[in-house]
């Protein structure tokens, strides 16, 4: 039994951490519950003994006799009522404990949701970044949405299914004392009714994961829904979109009646079965002449453990059936073939020479085929100074600036910081010493002053003076909130160019060693982009600054430009040697070969 619940078991200690240690008393609480119920039913052999008179309590012995003692030296009447006393108490009793045990055993059920929660929200955290650029996010998020849940339902069966095996132990104990040879029959009446069971709920585990897959696909065709509004309505792609969404939504419909069909087929089935096995012990019974108050007795018992034995079982096909949600689940929690985190733990110095590139291959992780994107790439970008990257769509720039930030690391080569091996720093710290505006860092759901502080102590003249240099300030200054004003989801509430504004006086803000502005200001408008570029200038010299774009204007203020091609550097010189050349003359391999 406990081999079959081992998916949540493992879970469970997994989750629970400290917890863990209030596993025994959920098993005590159940073992006294279930002597308390057991002795409570063990007294009515003195009470049919009585209304059944001297002939009834003939043949009793052994443990049936111990309950027969009960208030011997009473009168019939007073013993009747100090017996059916303690029978309610001892129910009262068993069912104080009971909601004790139910009331731990949901906080243990809380708590390890949530630590279930936490570590995939850890996880997600700390796993390297080539993870996100593999994995389908519909998977992601079905995970962390939907089959989080089903895990800490599961834990909380298993949980429940502890409390139900302490008390089928002792009232088997109960029915033992009582008659060993019923008891045997009853024992193996279980084993097979329990083998039925079992080999039934095996066939579960496939209907589950068939039903993981498809949840993974349609939350996938949900996040599309959300994300590709604006995409779906100007190329006419509701109906395709909806038929599609209604096939995956049907998938999800399909596998989940065929799982809950099978699991629903189980509970009806043991049913019959523990019928049939109570009918026979008590035919049995009366053919061996067993005494009637023992009979009785152990009617009772087995009719009370029953349930238990039954909950059991189902707890079994329960966890069978959301095998496929704890498989997703504790995949997500497994570090183990994934990629890990950035590694290094040397201090990260302050840049005072060069960030060199030394013949850096890379491609991007995922299949074989995968393309070269960078080809023995070397190049230099000189303290205090602000170079331009420049080349045609699809050279490498975003990766360059990717294996900058250390999201992925290169196949070959070294990056460089002063001559030390960019692995061998602390990632967490040289990020610090950098800022990234990009076109792809999205605004976070908040107000405009906690997208432009975002996590950092800043205080309001600080994320002010950022904004005026992005040319934010006067935009944000114009809204009914000014900088409390909330921008929605990713910024959805402001233009493109606004929210790149807010990106950059997030990236601003920050006052870094390194500045980063990927294609940052493209969304902008004329002024506002010859304005920042103007501050960039007055401020060059005082910061490194890296420069994407494909705009002639916006890398104008910088000192070196750097031309990718291919996979490879073609060129890195001075800005000053290329300024007359436009950008499709810079990207030109002829006209590179000339400089
Ligand atoms: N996550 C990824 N997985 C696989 N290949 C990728 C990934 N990101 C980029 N690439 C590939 O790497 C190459 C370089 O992409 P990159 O984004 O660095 O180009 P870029 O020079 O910044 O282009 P653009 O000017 O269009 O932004 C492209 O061929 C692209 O298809």
């Amino acid at each position: 039994m406990l081999k079959l619940l081992l998916p949540g078991l493992q879970l469970l200690r997994q989750a629970l951490g400290r917890q863990i240690r209030l596993m025994p008393v959920v098993v005590i609480l159940g073992l006294i519950s279930a002597v308390l119920e057991g002795t409570g039913i063990g007294l009515i052999i003195p009470m049919l003994s009585i209304i059944g008179g001297e002939k009834a309590s003939t043949g009793l012995s052994g443990f049936s006799a111990l309950f027969q003692q009960v208030g011997s030296g009473l009168d019939d009447r007073q013993r009747m009522m100090v017996i059916a006393a303690c029978i309610l108490a001892l129910i009262t009793l068993k069912n104080i404990l009971a909601f004790a045990n139910t009331a731990l055993t949901n906080f243990i059920h809380g708590k390890a949701g949530h630590a279930i929660r936490s570590a995939l929200a850890d996880r997600l955290l700390k796993i390297g970044y080539p993870f996100f650029l593999q994995q389908s996010p519909g998977r992601l998020l079905n995970i962390i949405s939907n089959e989080s849940w089903r895990a800490s339902d599961a834990i909380q069966t298993v949980l429940g299914a502890m409390v139900n095996a302490s008390a089928t132990v002792i009232l088997l104990d109960f029915l033992l004392l009582l008659s060993w040879q019923m008891t045997l029959c009853v024992a193996l009446g279980l084993i097979l009714v329990q083998a039925a069971h079992a080999g039934l709920s095996a066939g579960l585990k496939m209907p589950s994961r068939t039903v993981t897959s498809s949840n993974n696909e349609l939350a996938g065709r949900m996040l599309h829904l959300v994300h590709a509004g604006r995409l779906i309505r100007i190329f006419g792609q509701e109906k395709r979109e909806k038929a599609v969404f209604d096939g995956a939504s049907n998938a999800v419909r399909k596998a989940g009646f065929i799982l809950q069909t099978r699991q629903g087929a189980l509970p009806p089935l043991t049913e019959v079965l523990h019928s049939a096995l109570f009918l026979a012990v008590v035919v049995s019974a009366w053919s061996f002449d067993v005494s009637f108050p023992i009979i009785v007795a152990f009617v009772v018992l087995l009719y009370r453990l029953q349930p238990h034995v039954r909950a059991l079982q189902q707890a079994w096909s329960q966890v069978q059936g959301w095998s496929g949600s704890l498989e997703e689940v504790r995949w997500l929690l497994d570090a183990s073939g994934k990629p890990p985190p950035p590694a290094g733990d040397l201090p990260a110095p302050r840049l005072n020479r060069e960030i060199k590139f030394d013949k850096v291959s890379f491609r991007y992780p995922g299949s074989a085929a995968r393309p070269v994107v960078l080809r023995s790439t070397s190049f230099e970008i000189g303290h205090g100074r602000s170079t331009a990257l420049i080349g045609r769509s699809g050279a490498g720039k975003t990766t360059i600036v990717n294996l900058l930030c250390r999201f992925v690391e290169p196949d070959e080569g070294e990056i460089l910081i002063d001559g030390l091996p960019l692995s061998r720093i602390d990632p967490t710290q040289w990020r610090n010493r950098l800022a990234l505006a990009s076109q792809d860092l999205e605004l976070v759901d908040g107000t405009i002053f906690e997208n432009i502080a975002y996590g950092q102590h800043t205080s309001h003249a600080e994320a002010e003076e950022a904004a005026r240099l992005a040319e934010a300030h006067e935009f944000i200054e114009k809204l009914p909130d000014g900088y409390a004003t909330l921008v929605g989801y990713r910024g959805a509430s402001l233009s493109a160019g606004q929210r790149q504004r807010i990106a950059l006086a997030r990236a601003l803000v920050r006052d870094p060693d390194i500045l980063i502005l990927d294609e940052a200001t493209n969304a902008m408008d004329g002024l506002s982009e010859a304005a920042i570029v103007e501050t960039l200038k007055l401020r060059a010299g005082r910061r490194t600054t890296i420069v994407i774009s494909h705009h002639r204007s916006t890398i104008s203020f910088c000192d070196d430009v750097v031309i990718l091609s291919g996979g490879r550097v073609r060129n890195q010189t001075a800005f000053a040697e290329v300024a007359s050349l436009s950008m499709d003359q810079l990207y030109e391999d002829e006209v590179l070969g000339k400089q």
